[in-house]
């Protein structure tokens, strides 16, 4: 499927409906934090499985108790695109069940 880059204004007109989300180096990012580290890492099992169902994967960071994303889009030669945005709210919306701040 082919997926057309956002422009810097569409970024930032998504971004304001992604507290948190930031374009980094290029990609959407953001940094949870979470009350343990058995708690980041059931995060980053429902992350991964949100990944499947969207076939759209980030750079996904485990730490001691955060868990952090960075999603750009490869076959848009790295460009931002929509897909990067659904991910990210896709997270958003999962992340208030596990406590993720
Ligand atoms: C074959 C498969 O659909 C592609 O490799 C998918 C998988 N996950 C992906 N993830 C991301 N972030 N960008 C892609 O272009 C991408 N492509």
């Amino acid at each position: 499927m082919l997926v057309e880059p956002l422009s810097q204004k569409e970024i930032e007109e998504r971004l304001a409906e992604l507290p948190g989300w930031s374009l980094d180096d290029g990609r959407l990012t953001r940094t949870y934090r979470l009350g343990s580290h058995f708690a980041a890492t059931a995060m980053v099992v429902h992350v991964s499985q949100v990944q499947e169902e969207l076939d759209h994967h980030s750079d996904l960071t485990l730490g001691y108790n955060t868990v952090s994303l960075a999603v750009h889009t490869h076959s848009a030669g790295g460009a931002v695109t929509e897909k990067d945005v659904e991910l990210a709210r896709r997270v958003e919306d999962l992340a208030v069940g596990h406590r993720a701040h």
